[in-house]
């Protein structure tokens, strides 16, 4: 699967809805069992969920997103697919959510790249299931820095702490995702697919029994004037420094 939503893939609520229900497709194609995830566009894997849908929105409007967010999280946690992620760009925020969804992920080594949840950078929080994914892949003590610090990791510091597994030329990013995809493959589905679901399982329940309650919490947390504020600053810290 390519994303395609330019210019740096960012998660609006038609582009979370188009992909889920693509996603949707091949889970149900039984002649499909591995996808590798990567970017259409130059120089970003994914800019995170789009800061559009979160500033100046109804609180409805940032229900329906929040939503489609949490469907995309479920959707790609839980998938029975080999998912293996080809980091061709950076990955801020949401894109890095994306990418810790996956079972394995495969950066490309270019040292402008960023990934990381940088959400406190913003003046946001990451939600407890985006804590949790972390946690599930870094660790507790890493996830505790790395949250409240914000942290960008480059691809190097994020090899060094196990938030990618593997580096390799961006030109070879998709050749190396297509063998590792081959070695996931080897192994019989069955076994493979119930041991992912064991490891995944507590937290994608965690979600499922509490997702109306966390649909609220962020409309209620976003919406607030000083959060408003914040959101604001960074968008047009984002436009200034491109100018
Ligand atoms: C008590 C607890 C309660 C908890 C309740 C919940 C709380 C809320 C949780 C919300 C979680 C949020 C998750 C997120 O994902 S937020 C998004 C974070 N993303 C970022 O910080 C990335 C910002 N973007 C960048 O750093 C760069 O754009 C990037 C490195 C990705 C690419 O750089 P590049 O130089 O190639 O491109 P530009 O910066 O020039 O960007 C091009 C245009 O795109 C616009 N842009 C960029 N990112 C976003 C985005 N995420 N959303 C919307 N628009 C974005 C950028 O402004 C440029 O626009 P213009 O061309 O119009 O200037």
């Amino acid at each position: 699967m390519t994303l395609q939503n330019p210019p740096v893939n960012s998660l609006s609520l038609d582009f979370l809805t188009e992909f889920c229900s693509a996603l949707e497709k091949l889970e149900m194609d039984k002649s499909c069992r591995g996808v590798i995830l990567t970017s259409g566009q130059p120089k970003v894997f994914s800019a995170g969920l789009d800061i559009m849908e979160m500033y100046g929105k109804s609180p409805e409007r940032c229900g329906e997103f929040w939503r489609a967010v949490q469907e995309m999280w479920l959707k790609l946690y839980s998938s029975n697919m080999v998912i293996i992620a080809a980091i061709n760009g950076s990955s801020p925020a949401g894109g890095c959510l994306m990418s810790m969804t996956c079972d394995y992920r495969i950066m490309a080594d270019n040292p402008r790249y960023s990934i990381g949840l940088n959400e406190t950078q913003l003046g946001i929080v990451a939600p407890f299931w985006f804590k949790e994914t972390m946690v599930n892949t870094v660790g507790h003590r890493t996830t505790e820095i790395a949250l409240q610090l914000g942290q960008l990791y480059s691809p190097t510091e994020a090899l060094d702490i196990g938030l990618v597994d593997k580096l390799v030329p961006e030109d070879q990013i998709i050749a190396t995702a297509t063998q590792t995809m081959t070695k996931w493959l080897a192994v019989p589905d069955h076994a493979r697919q119930i041991t992912k679901s064991m490891m995944r399982k507590p937290t994608i329940d965690k979600l499922m029994s509490k997702r109306e309650p966390d649909i609220q919490n962020f409309v209620s947390f976003i919406t607030k004037d000083p959060i408003q504020k914040s959101l604001g600053l960074y968008l047009s810290m984002l436009k200034k420094r491109k100018s």
